[in-house]
């Protein structure tokens, strides 16, 4: 795709570098047994099973008649929390540690699908395809999750409703169940209390490799060694595992333990698939590549006659080692092309998850970055990179700079900085951007935990407003004692020849400037 894109920007960030990631490592971390996990014991579970139970549990209410539930994010609602098809704490610790990642740009159930992608690809599974732009329920969904207890005929009639056939049902459950197992606490009847200091949640595992992705799951069910509890349950009744996995005469499962190549990849088949499974009227959104070079997080002030310009740019593929000489090449309004600085490597920046590597480059940010300061009139209006001397500008395209309307370093608070009584928010506006609104964006969820956006107009420029340059009017909004507003960050939006849109990335609260004169 092509930068900027609001939307894409923030999945690309979520879905390839993969902050999530952290909660997995390693792949037995599981942040919910203060008895195991404090006293350096495995818990017998993992984040990572949670995660992929929670995709498809979220997914499995599915109707592809009416095409209604599938994954949206309703498995947040308590209501289906308390049901009996779902089990078990897994889902809130989930969503506790993942929902935060979820914003205005990516939905709770794109984080959701997410988890369930990362979670595969931290843990020795195979890469899968990954779009964005799910929408989250706004009620729970109807009941539908398959249980253990339910006949094999039951569970082909489910999993076809889902939109799976036969063989894909036995497919989607191996790749699930390669991860993970039955607790005591939810099945009882199925597991009993282990009183392994080792396994302190006393999870009895679908295989011996309960962390990991692989084959086990299969070589184990067709060697007949496998203690899978859904297999070899002292009570047949919940023995759903040895139904589904025989349905076909071990045909699909005997070829998954013959190669693994043939297993991780119908994995990474049907799990996309399983992500994909959407209601009605959503439409996904590309599937997108990590951009080569990304610029992310970049700052307008003005102060005074000047611009104050800082961001970041990240280079994929890089390590501190291979890092390369960047430098920032700009257009600006009066044509000139050969603006330039050459970015410093933060050196804070290298990063890696388990298969990427990027570093990052930051200017204008904290000491020791010089803030790229541009002449107020002159501005940016385009970015080019250039990276070990190679022109990296998508094609010809450049990188487009949005330079009309940003913050004024004369917004700023009144009374105590921790706690402001008042303050502004002044926002410089181009002369000759004419916007026929501005207006301050403050994200926030709805009752049902779902990000919106709320709007608060800022007013146009009245004579006692202050002046900077002569090339800007400054806007503003005064908080009043509003503490909800004196408390909380913004972006700024605007609405220039009826388009409505955000001008910046970067959130700011009033005490991010300074005390009001
Ligand atoms: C007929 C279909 C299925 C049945 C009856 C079933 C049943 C179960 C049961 C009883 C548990 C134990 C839960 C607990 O103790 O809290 C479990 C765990 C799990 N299931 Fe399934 N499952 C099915 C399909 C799937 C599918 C399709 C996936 C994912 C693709 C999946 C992923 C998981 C995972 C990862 C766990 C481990 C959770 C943990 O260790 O905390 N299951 N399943």
């Amino acid at each position: 795709y092509t930068w900027p894109s609001p939307q894409l920007d923030a999945l690309e960030g979520a879905r390839w570098e993969q902050p999530l990631h952290f909660f997995l490592r390693p792949c037995n971390a599981f942040d919910f047994d203060p008895n195991g996990a404090a006293a350096g014991r495995a818990s017998g579970r993992s984040n990572a099973a949670d995660w992929i139970r929670t995709a498809y549990h979220d997914m499995a209410t599915f109707n592809k008649n009416d095409k209604t539930g599938g994954l949206d994010g309703s498995i947040r609602f308590a209501e289906e929390q308390a049901r009996a098809e779902n089990i078990g704490d897994g889902f809130a610790n989930t969503l506790s540690k993942i929902v935060p990642f979820s914003n205005r740009y990516v939905s709770v159930a794109d984080i959701i699908a997410l988890g369930a992608v990362i979670a595969f690809e931290t843990c020795g599974g195979p890469e899968i395809t990954f779009r964005g732009g799910r929408v989250d329920a706004t009620e729970p969904n109807t009941a539908g999750v398959p249980k253990p207890d339910q006949e094999l005929d039951s569970h082909i009639a489910s999993f076809e409703k889902q939109g799976f056939t036969k063989e894909e049902m036995i497919g989607l459950v191996a790749c699930g169940h390669s991860f993970g197992g039955v607790q005591h606490a939810s099945f009882p009847d199925i597991v009993p209390e282990l009183n392994d200091p080792e396994n302190t949640q006393s999870s009895a595992h679908f295989d011996t490799t309960p962390v990991n992705f692989d084959n086990k799951i299969a070589t184990e069910y067709m060697s007949g060694t496998t203690l899978n509890p859904l297999v070899v349950g002292h009570n047949d009744t919940t023995n759903s595992d040895k139904r589904i996995f025989g349905s076909d005469g071990n045909v699909t499962m005997r070829g998954f333990a013959d190669s693994p190549e043939a297993f991780a990849s119908t994995c990474a088949t049907l799990i996309a698939r399983m992500i994909d499974t959407v209601p009605a009227g959503v439409k996904l959104t590309e599937v997108f590549t990590p951009l080569p070079v990304k610029p992310t997080s970049l700052d307008l002030i003005l102060v005074g006659d000047k611009i104050q310009f800082s961001g970041q740019v990240r280079i994929w593929n890089a390590t501190r080692n291979t890092s390369p000489q960047v430098r920032l090449l700009w257009a600006d309004h009066t044509g000139s092309k050969t603006n330039n600085a050459t970015l410093p490597f933060n050196n804070a920046g290298d990063s890696s998850n388990e298969r990427n590597s990027w570093v990052v480059f930051k200017f204008g940010t904290n000491s020791p970055f010089q803030f790229i300061t541009l002449d107020a009139a002159a501005g940016i209006t385009n970015m080019r990179f250039a990276v070990n001397d190679k022109i990296e500008d998508q094609g010809g395209l450049g990188f487009p700079v949005l330079d009309d309307i940003f913050f004024s370093s004369t917004s700023c608070y009144t009374g105590d900085h921790e706690n402001p009584s008042g303050g502004r928010f002044d926002i410089a506006v181009r002369n000759g951007a004419n916007p026929t609104r501005v207006y301050l964006e403050k994200e926030i969820r709805d009752a049902t935990g779902r990000t919106t956006i709320q709007e608060i107009d800022v007013s146009p420029p009245t004579t006692s407003s202050p002046s900077g340059s002569p090339a800007f009017s400054i806007w503003s909004y005064n908080p009043g004692n509003d503490t909800s507003d004196l408390s909380a960050v913004f972006t700024i939006g605007a609405e220039v020849n009826g388009v409505k849109a955000t001008r910046s990335s970067i959130q700011r609260a009033v005490t991010q400037f300074t005390a009001c004169a």
